[in-house]
């Protein structure tokens, strides 16, 4: 695997299917790319090239390329292509996630690290959360007492926009206004709906300025939606702040506010104004709903189809914590094997299987191939979870393993990165782990 071994004018594209005229292999990528990518990779090693329309995809899908792209050869991969749909509401110049590294990014993601995820600052929230998830359970249990089925992929999403809005908001959204909630939550499934959606216009530029699936301008009205969202409750903040003086919550919120407000001193954050804050906000509730709220259905859908792991999670939670006790978020430590079937979980169902897109800056070799510049690069995160070449019994739900094996989901490990690895790694990954430890331990 030497990535210099190959002479740089020998320009080698990786393996893989030939493409048609027009479409390439849009056909064999088909729309469960993480399983047609994998099936691909069976014949053609872990490094494939697809042409999608105009644009050429890379699959990476084993640990060894994975951090060949993002840890040795990382610094070419940094950035992200744009999806026509981020350009709605202008979200793209201002967007954790679609901007290239750069100054603004770098700010963005400190704001992230240091203010609003660090762990020093998750603490001194996590009773909120845990008030929360009190909330949830109290809804479960009037759904069994009343003899009803409890749909666990609705509660799932609810409780887990919840966390994050009381994280970020302490209980103003969630208490004060509940039509705001709902709305809140059409709103946030609506967006993450269309971003699902394969469009057309990211793999024929050219199709760019009909929109044709018509996907940028719905994305632009829930946008926009969410954006005046953020708005009313910064507004809101500020007139309560007015109302009574100086005095403050202290929590997330006014901590973003502060920033504003020495931003329009041009001192520390001297780029940080409203609109930054709120496309912030719109990337971070984007980002971290689905896909917590989907990682926690399927613990759940795993623990329901196999009741002696379930008990033994139980067990586990009635030794440690005690019955009918509270978990908390600073049990999860003590708490090996509810740590394990999360772990278990993130390898067989990745919330992001294919990572999220990156896009190569130039033209990079990699094991003898080469990586042009501008193409999009996939990490398949779903099949190097179900290896046989890395896990025993690959498709099995056995949490288990994870007590033997000195493996984490932090990025260094490449075998399991379902929160990515590298610079770009899921900056939102600290509070994504307490949730879902926190709301998994709480419904066993
Ligand atoms: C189970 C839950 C989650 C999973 C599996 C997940 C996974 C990911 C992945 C794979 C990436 C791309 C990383 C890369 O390119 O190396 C990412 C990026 C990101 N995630 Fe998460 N995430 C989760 C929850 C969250 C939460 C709760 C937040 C916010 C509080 C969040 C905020 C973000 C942001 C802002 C980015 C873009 C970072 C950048 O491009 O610089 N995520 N996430």
């Amino acid at each position: 695997f030497n990535s210099l071994a190959n002479p740089r004018s020998r320009k080698q594209l990786p393996p893989g299917p030939k493409p048609l005229p027009i479409i390439g292999n849009f056909l064999e990528f088909g729309d469960k790319p993480h399983k047609s990518s994998a099936r691909l990779s069976k014949s053609y090693g872990p490094l494939i090239s697809l042409k999608l329309g105009r644009v050429t995809t890379i699959v990476v899908s084993s640990p060894i390329m994975a951090k060949e792209v993002l840890q040795v050869h990382g610094q070419f991969f940094s950035n992200r292509p744009i999806l026509d749909s981020a350009r709605a509401s202008n979200h793209v110049h201002l967007s954790i996630i679609s901007l290239p590294v750069s100054t603004l990014w770098r700010e963005l993601r400190k704001i992230c690290n240091v203010h609003l995820l660090a762990a020093r600052v998750l603490n001194a929230n996590m009773n909120l959360r845990h008030n929360k998830v009190e909330e949830l359970l109290c809804d479960v249990r009037k759904s069994a007492e009343a003899g009803e089925a409890v749909e666990i992929g609705k509660a799932a999403f609810r409780a887990s926009l919840n966390l994050l809005s009381t994280t970020f908001f302490s209980m103003e959204l969630a208490d004060t206004n509940s039509n705001t909630v709902r709305e809140f939550k059409e709103t946030v499934r609506g967006f993450i709906d269309e971003l699902g959606k394969p469009n057309l216009a990211d793999f024929f530029p050219f199709l760019r300025k009909i929109d044709p699936q018509g996907i940028r301008r719905r994305t632009d009205f829930h946008f926009r939606k969410m954006l005046d969202l953020f708005d009313c409750i910064i507004n809101e903040r500020l007139q309560l702040r007015e109302v009574s003086g100086s005095v403050k919550d202290n929590d997330i919120l006014d901590t973003l506010i502060d920033m504003m407000v020495i931003g329009e001193e041009k001192s520390a954050h001297d780029q940080i104004d409203k609109t930054i804050i709120e496309h912030l906000l719109l990337d971070i509730f984007a980002a971290g709903t689905e896909t917590t709220s989907s990682t926690l259905e399927w613990s759940m859908a795993e623990l329901l189809k196999a009741p002696e792991i379930l008990s033994r999670a139980q067990a586990e939670l009635k030794q440690v914590i005690g019955k009918g006790n509270q978990v908390k978020e600073s049990d999860i430590t003590r708490l090996p094997y509810l740590q394990a079937v999360v772990k278990e979980t993130l390898r067989l169902h990745p919330a992001a299987p294919l990572m999220v897109p990156r896009k190569a800056e130039n033209d990079v070799e990699v094991c003898g191939y080469t990586i042009p510049k501008d193409s999009q690069l996939l990490v398949n995160v779903w099949a190097m979870g179900r290896d046989p070449n890395i896990w025993e019994n690959p498709h099995k739900f056995m949490p288990e393993r994870f007590l033997k094996l000195n493996i984490d989901v932090l990025g260094h490990d490449f075998e399991l990165i379902p929160f990515g690895a590298g610079r770009r790694i899921c900056p939102g990954l600290p509070l994504a782990t307490r949730m879902l430890h926190l709301m998994l331990g709480s419904l066993c």
